[in-house]
């Protein structure tokens, strides 16, 4: 069977999914998609020279008899609405983060997800399928550097146009939540940011960097510096310190060069080289577990702790306080998603 998928949103990442799915993955087609700058989304089939319709909106796409499933890759604050559709029509759907941009827009998803009585909702937390942070849970977990203690993280972006306000906590910063939670099995319980001294690189009125610290429910503690105008490059860093050795996310693959009495290798800047494999990975297995009528990827409840997680980030941020972060047990509906 080949799923016939729906997008709503053909911006940059919208436009990047098009064309894998068009081009890299298989087992699907793109047969719909929709924006509101409907010009862009005529330019973007005709690009890459498909058959598939325009249409007016995100509803008509989600409704349309020709979609089986949907990708929404629309700005964040669209997300909720079309996700609560596609659980309203019975259709899978992918949905870049954030599931929705408040925890409270979140727990609609989940609860409309639960009283529909099966998973339907999977979102776009690719860095799980990265090769680097699969082996970093492997060697985690087959404990070969003890317990893990403590981890470094760094989040750094060259540059930051469309990052304002508190982006860098609920926009950036969220793929570190979702995915040391997943690394190291576990939730977090406080959270607490540092706000260092301003780059003059940053927009006026943003706070830029900022250092983020969580505690997990195990003790763990997770320093994350988030640094958005860094200017030299998009430079993601992970170092889990157990009791015995330490492991750390490794770097992209680049030449060594020796020239000009240098030995370099390259930075990477654009976030969408920097886990292309990843997102390739994760849409393929979308791709087939929809078809067998699964969700195995990150669920509704994973976006919503990551939005529960961020809110607190946000007023820990603003209050300079230690802000205690409480997740309700995950209900037994989402339990097989530890399994990922
Ligand atoms: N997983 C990742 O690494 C990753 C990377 C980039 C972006 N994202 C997420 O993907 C989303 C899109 O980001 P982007 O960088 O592609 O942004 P973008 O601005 O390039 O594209 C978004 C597109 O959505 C369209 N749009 C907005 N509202 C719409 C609506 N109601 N109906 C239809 N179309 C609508 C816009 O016109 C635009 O073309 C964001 O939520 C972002 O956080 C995730
Ligand atoms: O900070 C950016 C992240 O590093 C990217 O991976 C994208 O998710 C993008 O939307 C964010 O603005």
């Amino acid at each position: 069977m080949v799923l016939k998928i729906g997008v709503i949103g053909t911006g940059a990442i919208g436009q990047d999914h098009i064309h894998r799915i068009s081009n890299t993955l298989s087992g699907a087609k793109i047969v719909a998609v929709t924006d509101v700058n409907a010009e862009q989304a005529k330019a973007v089939v005709n690009n890459e020279n498909m058959d598939a319709k325009v249409y007016e909106n995100g509803h008509d796409v989600i409704n349309s008899e020709d979609v089986d499933a949907v990708i929404v890759t629309s700005w964040g604050p669209t997300h909720e609405e079309f996700v609560l559709a596609s659980i309203a029509a019975g259709k899978p759907v992918f949905c870049e983060k954030p599931l929705a941009t408040t925890a409270e827009g979140c727990k609609r998803i989940v609860d409309a997800e639960i009283a529909h009585g099966k998973q339907l909702v999977q979102v776009g937390f690719m860095r799980r399928y990265d090769k680097g942070y699969r082996a970093l849970k492997h060697v985690i977990e087959h404990g070969r550097i003890g317990e893990p203690l403590m981890v470094h993280c760094a989040h750094r972006a060259p540059s930051a146009p469309g990052c304002t306000g508190d982006m860098a906590l609920t926009d950036s910063f969220p793929h570190e939540i979702d995915v040391l939670r997943w690394l190291l099995n576990d939730d977090y319980v406080s959270a607490q940011v540092i706000l260092p001294r301003n780059t003059r690189f940053a927009a006026e009125g943003l706070q830029d960097p900022h250092i983020v610290l969580l505690e997990t429910k195990q003790g763990i503690r997770v320093d994350t510096e988030i640094f958005v105008n860094c200017q030299y490059g998009y430079d993601i860093q992970c170092q889990v310190v157990g009791e015995t050795g330490i492991a750390s996310l490794p770097e992209p693959s680049s030449v060594l060069m020796r020239s000009e009495a240098k030995l370099s290798t390259e930075i990477l800047v654009d976030w969408k080289d920097r886990f292309i494999d990843s997102y390739d990975v994760e849409l393929q297995e979308w791709i087939n577990c929809t078809v067998k009528g699964e969700v195995n990827g990150p669920s509704a409840w994973d976006g919503y702790v990551v939005a529960v997680t961020a809110d607190a980030c946000v007023k820990a941020k603003h209050t300079g306080q230690i802000v205690p972060i409480s997740i309700q047990e995950r209900p037994s509906f989402y339990i097989k998603q530890l399994v990922l």
